[in-house]
């Protein structure tokens, strides 16, 4: 692909989407969910570009930071991300917060443009593709099958901090509209779709989505069954702690249901390969090398954490890899009536998709879940360290009840797993929420210093 192949949309000359690309660079590092924030935006490239409806436009762009496309049409360095763009002439007041402003030239001259998911009225003509399987362009509307999504689902943004965009309709069906695109299948469909199939109940299957073919294979967002009524763990955990309650008995359950999940996965996802701590502890350090250079409070720690990381080389095998969650947290599990659902397998959304898909340790989710009993324990003063302790232990007795081998006992494992996480946690966080750095940071501090 040429460079100004990569650049121009399908159907649109450059020159006339100038000023909506200028719009959108400005737009763009402002959300939650943009990626680059660290970076600035240099250059801003459309990708394809699909009208969905009148007055509704879905974008694919290329965030660029720095350089140029090498030969091949590799794209720059940058991200890609979707966006469904509302243009009006005069849009409602009500959809003030969604403005992103008016285009001064070119074809769209004098409209404004708008975050059409704020707008009940697109979020609704997008339930409605989907009811009907089809295609738009590139785009592919499509479904299991396996029940109607009845019309005229009343539509409402989820304005938790997200790093994608979710629409509820009629407390019936949530859609996830994926912000940052890669391409190949998104685990958050491949996933539930994979652990439906097995019977497994911990997971809400998917009921329809949208992908793309255009410029790549990939999946733009997924609909599922809306949990009514349920809670995410990370709102449970800070109450019981602003109560003084003890959160055991349901970090025994969350374990369980980690473990179900799991030997659900190991049965939809076949592979059994032996772990590997040499590659792990290899990886591990690299991110670690690359962490401490964009984060540079990291540095002091680096010689202790990577102790942890080659301390790996020494530990047994452990459990066989195999598919995992790779991004679970205290936010990614729902309490609704007496169980615990497991949603969001995307994994982390920092790492590349191929990495995200393959198969890992399943240590991995557990120290993910160990942390944030950590997390939500640092939310109040003085820290509760004791009640972060207890749930851990909790925790990993739910889990080995069901899975028969019990994460306390590779103890090796564990510390290198939960290492990396805070790695990761420290990123994200100067990333996305600066003033939460310290609460991993704290992590860091007691894992390359005293490992426990
Ligand atoms: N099936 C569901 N039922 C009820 N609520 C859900 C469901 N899926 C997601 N949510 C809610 O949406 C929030 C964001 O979903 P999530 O998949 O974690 O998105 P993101 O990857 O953008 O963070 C969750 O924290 C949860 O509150
Ligand atoms: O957006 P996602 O849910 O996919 O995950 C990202 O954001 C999470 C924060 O919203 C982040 O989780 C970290 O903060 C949580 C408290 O807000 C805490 O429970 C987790 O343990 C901690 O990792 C997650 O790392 C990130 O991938």
């Amino acid at each position: 692909m040429t460079k100004t192949a990569f650049l121009r949309p399908r159907s649109a000359p450059a020159e006339s989407m100038e000023s909506l690309t200028g719009l959108l660079r400005e737009w763009l590092p402002l959300q939650r969910w943009f990626a680059g924030k660290d970076r600035p935006v240099t250059d801003l490239g459309v990708l394809s570009m699909t009208e969905l409806f009148p007055g509704c436009l879905h974008m694919l762009v290329h965030a660029g930071h720095g350089g140029v496309p090498a030969p091949g049409g590799t794209p720059p360095a940058g991200d890609c991300y979707q966006l469904l763009l509302g243009v009006r002439e005069r849009p409602s007041p009500r959809l003030g917060k969604a403005l992103i402003g008016r285009v001064p030239d070119g074809r769209l001259a004098g409209l404004t443009v708008y975050d059409a998911l704020h707008d009940p009225r697109a979020a609704q003509l997008l339930l409605e593709r989907l009811r009907h399987p089809g295609a738009a362009g590139p785009l592919r509307f499509e479904c299991d099958g396996s029940q109607q999504v009845p019309a005229g689902l009343v539509p409402r943004l989820m304005t938790a901090e997200q790093s994608n965009s979710s629409l509820v309709y009629g407390d019936e069906y949530i859609l996830k509209v994926f912000r940052r695109i890669q391409p190949g299948v998104n685990p958050d469909l491949e996933v539930p779709g994979a652990l439906a199939r097995q019977g497994c109940h911990r997971v809400p299957a998917p009921v329809a989505w949208l992908r793309t073919t255009h410029p790549f294979n990939a999946t733009l967002g997924v609909l599922q069954p809306y949990l009514r009524n349920a809670s995410d763990g990370w709102t449970l955990a800070l109450d019981a702690l602003a109560a003084g309650d003890d959160f055991t008995a349901q970090s025994h359950a969350l374990g369980r249901a980690t473990a179900d999940v799991h030997l659900a996965l190991s049965t939809a996802f076949p592979i059994g390969a032996p772990g590997e701590n040499g590659r792990t502890a290899a990886a591990m350090t690299e991110r670690l090398t690359a962490a401490a250079h964009a984060v540079p409070v990291l540095q002091p720690f680096v010689p202790g954490l990577r102790a942890a990381f080659a301390a790996l080389t020494t530990c047994d095998a452990g459990p066989p890899a195999q598919r995992v969650h790779g991004d679970l947290h205290l936010g990614q599990v729902l309490r609704a009536g007496r169980e615990w659902f497991v949603i969001d397998f995307e994994g982390e959304p920092s790492r590349p998709l191929s990495e995200r898909r393959s198969a890992h340790s399943p240590v991995r989710d557990i120290a993910g879940m160990l942390r944030s009993f950590d997390y939500a324990a640092r939310q109040r003063r003085p820290w509760r360290p004791e009640w972060a302790r207890r749930c851990r232990e909790a925790y990993c007795a739910g889990y080995a009840a069901r899975a028969g081998w019990d994460p306390r006992k590779k103890h090796g494992l564990l510390r290198a797993y939960e290492t990396d996480r805070a790695v990761y946690e420290v990123l994200y966080e100067a990333r996305h929420r600066p003033d939460w750095l310290p609460v991993p940071m704290a992590a860091i501090e007691r894992l390359a210093v005293r490992g426990d």
